[in-house]
Parts: structure tokens; sequence; C-alpha cells
């Protein structure tokens, strides 16, 4: 069982570890989870105050709190290897993600086949708050196409680097120029929304770049897109591509980051610092290769740098809903290591992290499980355990035990995790049999041989029920087959 699953109730089934759901609205109380531990950071300007890497007022260009997200699901992430979206699918993914809140949904180009071009029509007829955006070639038969789909908004893309100009279209800046202007005037004479963007920008000549973008510029282009095709740029060159081409332009600048280093949500972290306006991302990352940005990833990092903001803006409990979507549709699972959804995000281990977790959960926390409709949980049954941890357990349990009675009960969990990780019935197990030894005075700290000698007792007894019932059913069904 994903210790995620959303309830207040402790998990009973999980083999693998035992673990204490301190979500209860007793034990946060007892621990002052909610009260005025800066956790989660009901007043970020206090956070802020209080932390010398936060943004300063002097980043005036920064827009990590001011900044629109551009979902490519829809397109990108069809070009994910696994990726066969149905039109129900598409329906259902373009749904979840307008519910969530994200400000644009780009399709598929309108080019791509006739289904596509179905498709396309069908969810800009859905009546989303999120703008519908079509993404197509640099290229007027492409355009013409997509500007009769009902879309709010043409993504229009060329590559700009020499490989891309020599090996994939073949054609020079100049060539790119005056078509990148043909089309763009046309969309924009039908009254929507267009981007242009070079594909390959971190590869593509600077020079070429700034005159590009500063011709569209000046036709009226709404945004210009950078894009890092190969995944390629590390957040350095981001910063100083963005920064210097928000000095050419006006208009908004979007930015398209593929994740083959592993960097895509720096990267998208610190286009945002550097003005970039708008971020695509996709469910997931899926795209080309290892694909671009995750949307869950990019959130998980925004919300850190600003939760109230980002909480006001998205619909954060159903990013785990649409994660199921899109994994079950492209047959993956989700990664353990996933921000906020992975399987462990919010479970914590260590006997020195679980006491400090115990008492706030600021302590190792960035990111607050509650906001994202997920629950926090510590690990008991293995040998890294803590008495404190165990003391949480014990009083979650209602037993009544001493701190000493509490660490002797430990020192045994230990023992026995050094040979076994103890699943949550066998901790609970072990903590009931010595508070009845210690209620009855067969039991005090310390007598090792006293505690072995009751929880052999406990597990024969166990055996005896165990076998007494499977001769029940085994007489119920030999009676129930006679009759
Ligand atoms: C980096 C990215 O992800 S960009 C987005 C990628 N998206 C897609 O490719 C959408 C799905 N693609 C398709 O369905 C098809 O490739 C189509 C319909 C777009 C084109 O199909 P075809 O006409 O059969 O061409 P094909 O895919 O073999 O080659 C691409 C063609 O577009 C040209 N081209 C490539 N990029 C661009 C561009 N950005 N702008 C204009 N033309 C381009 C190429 O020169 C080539 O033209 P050619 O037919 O003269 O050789
Ligand atoms: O249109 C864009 O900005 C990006 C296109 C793309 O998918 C890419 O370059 O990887
Ligand atoms: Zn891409």
């Amino acid at each position: 069982m994903c210790p995620h699953a959303n309830s207040d109730s402790i998990p009973t089934s999980q083999t693998e570890m035992v673990a204490v759901d301190i979500s209860s609205p007793k034990v946060n109380a007892v621990n002052g989870v909610n009260g005025a531990n800066g956790h989660g950071g009901s007043h970020p300007s206090h956070q802020q105050r209080r932390n010398p890497y936060a943004p300063r007022a002097s980043d005036f260009l920064n827009n990590v709190s001011n900044f629109k997200i551009i979902e490519s699901t829809l397109r990108e992430g069809e070009q994910f290897a696994n990726a066969f979206f149905d039109t129900n699918t598409k329906i259902a993914i373009a749904k979840a993600l307008d519910a969530f809140g994200v400000d644009y949904i780009e399709l598929t180009s309108p080019a791509a086949s006739e289904q596509s071009r179905r498709d396309c029509e069908a969810i800009c007829k859905l009546g989303l708050k999120a703008k519908i955006l079509t993404h197509i070639r640099c290229h007027m038969d492409d355009a013409r196409i997509a500007v009769e789909t009902g879309v709010d908004g043409v993504d229009v893309v060329i590559g700009t680097s020499s490989f891309l100009r020599e090996f994939s279209h073949g054609k020079d800046m100049s060539y790119i120029t005056k078509t990148a202007i043909e089309v763009i005037q046309f969309v924009k004479s039908r009254g929507i929304e267009v981007r242009f963007s070079t594909e390959d920008s971190f590869r593509s000549d600077l020079v070429d770049l700034l005159s590009i973008y500063q011709t569209v510029d000046k036709i009226g282009v709404n945004r210009v897109g950078i894009a890092d095709t190969v995944g390629c740029a590390n957040p350095r060159q981001v910063y100083e591509l963005v920064r210097t081409l928000r000095g050419v332009v006006a208009c908004d600048i979007e930015i398209h980051l593929h994740n083959d280093t592993g960097m895509a949500i720096a990267n998208a972290y610190t286009a945002l610092e550097a003005g970039a306006t708008h971020i695509d991302t996709s469910v997931l990352g899926i795209g080309e290769r290892v694909g671009i940005t995750p949307l869950g990833g990019l959130v998980a990092c925004l919300y850190a740098a600003n939760p109230e903001y980002v909480k006001s803006k998205y619909n954060l409990p159903m990013l785990r809903e649409i994660e199921n979507l899109v994994a079950e549709a492209v047959e993956v699972n989700i990664p353990f290591m996933n921000p906020i959804t992975g399987y462990c995000a919010f479970t914590h281990k260590a006997g020195i992290h679980a006491k400090a977790i115990l008492n706030n959960p600021s302590t190792y926390e960035i990111l607050r499980p509650e906001d994202f409709g997920l629950t926090r949980y510590v690990s008991i049954g293995h040998r890294l355990t803590g008495w404190n941890a165990v003391k949480s357990r014990v009083e979650q349990l209602g037993l009544t035990l001493t701190d000493e009675e509490i660490k002797d009960a430990t020192a045994k969990i230990k023992e026995l995790a050094d040979v076994r990780t103890q699943s949550m019935d066998d901790v609970d197990s072990l903590l009931r049999v010595y508070h009845s030894g210690i209620q009855s005075g067969e039991l005090a700290v310390g007598q090792k041989e006293a505690l072995d000698r009751l929880l052999r007792e406990h597990r024969e007894e166990q055996h005896a029920r165990q076998r007494s019932l499977s001769n029940g059913k085994g007489v119920a069904a030999a009676v129930a087959a006679a009759a």
C-alpha cells in the first residue's frame, strides 16, 4: 500500500515498514504542528525575512511568484515513447489539468493527423478555463490548419541551431525570419495569440537568436520561446540567456526545457529568476527521450519558494490524481523519488529525524503533505528507530508506559529489526505484550528473558488461534459441501 492514502487512520497493511501516521488532529495538536512554528509558511514574508537566500527586492526581474504554466502533456507528452492518447483520454487529461489550474494547455499539431485535428477541435469546444494552444512548424500550411481549429493561440517553432538548419529543415536565418513574420502576422490577423520559438536555442548563435526575437517582438508576437531541445543547458546558461533576452524584447518569455541531464526543474526555476514568464511542463515530465520539466516537480520547487502563491493558484491535492491518470495512460509507474507523490515523499525513517519531525515537521520537511492532500508518516519498525518515535506509537495505541519502559521496548524492536524489518503488526504486538507484561507485573525494565518468554507465548497463542480458525473453516466447508 502506498503510504499516501489520504486517510487519518493508522496504516495496517504495510509490510516493509512500520509507519506512524502523525497526521491525525490529536497528534498534530500534541506536537504543535498547526501552531506558530513556521512550518509551511503561512506568512511567507516572515519566512523570507528569516531566510538569507530568499529573493531580494533588488531581483526585480524575478518571476518566481508570478508565472504561468503551459502544460504540454497533450503535445510534448504525446511524443513520449509509450504515449497513445485516444480522444477520451485526451479530454480527461485536459479537464484534469484545467481543474488543477494550469494557465495553458498545449495540443499536438492538427497537421499531424486527421484525428489530431479532430481532437484539437473537440478540446477547444470543452469551454475550459485554461487557454488552448496548438503547436506547429513555422510554415503557412500548418498555420492555416491551426487557426481553423478554435484554439486560443498558436505556438510556432523552428530550429535555429546549425545542426537543425543543416540536417532538419535546411533553411537559413533570412528564410526563417521571413517565414516567421508571415506566419505570425497571419495568426495575429485571426485575433488569437501567437508565440514564436527557436528550437535548439542553446546551440544557436546568440546574435541570430536576439536578432530574430527582436524582429518578431516588433511585429507584435505575444511571446517568444527559448527551447533547450537537447537538454544541454545548465542553470547559469539559462539565467544568462533569459536575462539577456529580457533586455531585448518587451513581450512575454516562455521556456521549454528537456531533462536529459536532470536539470529541467532547476533550469525552469532559474529562468523565472531571470525574468521568464511562462514555463512548459508535462505530467511526470513525459516527452521526447526523458522528457521535459515535470509539472509536479516544478510545483514542488515553486511551492518551496512561495507556498501561499502556489496554493492560491493551483488545486494541489489534484496533483496525485492527474499523475495517476497520465501514468496509467502511458503505462508507467510513479517513480519512487518523485517530488510530492513518490512512494516515500513524506515518510521519515531515522530516529533523529523522527524525533524532530514529531516535535515540528518543519525540521525535515519543506513541503506540507496536507497541502497536497497527502499524509506524513514516521517509520519505526527498523534498526534505525529511536525511543521518541516508539513513544509516539505507544501513545497512538493508547498504552501507558514510562520513558524508561519505552526505551527498553525500543531496544527489543532494534534487536528484532537487526534480523529483519518489523511490520506494523509486529511492532504493535510487541508493544502490547510489553505493556500487558508491565501491567501484570510479569515484566520489569531490563528483564530480557521474561520479555522473550512473553513474546514466545504470544506467538504460540496466535498460531493456535489461527489453526483453530482454519480448522473451523474446513469444517464449515465440509458441512456446506455435504449439504
Ligand atoms: C522539438 C520538437 O518536438 S518540435 C515538434 C515536433 N512535433 C512533431 O513532429 C509533430 C508530429 N509530426 C508529424 O506528424 C509530422 O512530422 C508532420 C506532419 C509535422 C510533417 O510530416 P512530413 O511532411 O511527413 O515530414 P517529416 O516529418 O518527414 O519531416 C519534417 C518536415 O518538416 C520540415 N520541418 C521540420 N521542422 C520544421 C519547422 N520547425 N518549421 C518548418 N518546417 C520544418 C522538415 O524540413 C521536413 O520537411 P520536408 O518534408 O520538406 O523534408
Ligand atoms: O516550441 C517550443 O518552444 C519547443 C519545441 C520542443 O519541443 C523542443 O524544442 O524540444
Ligand atoms: Zn520538447
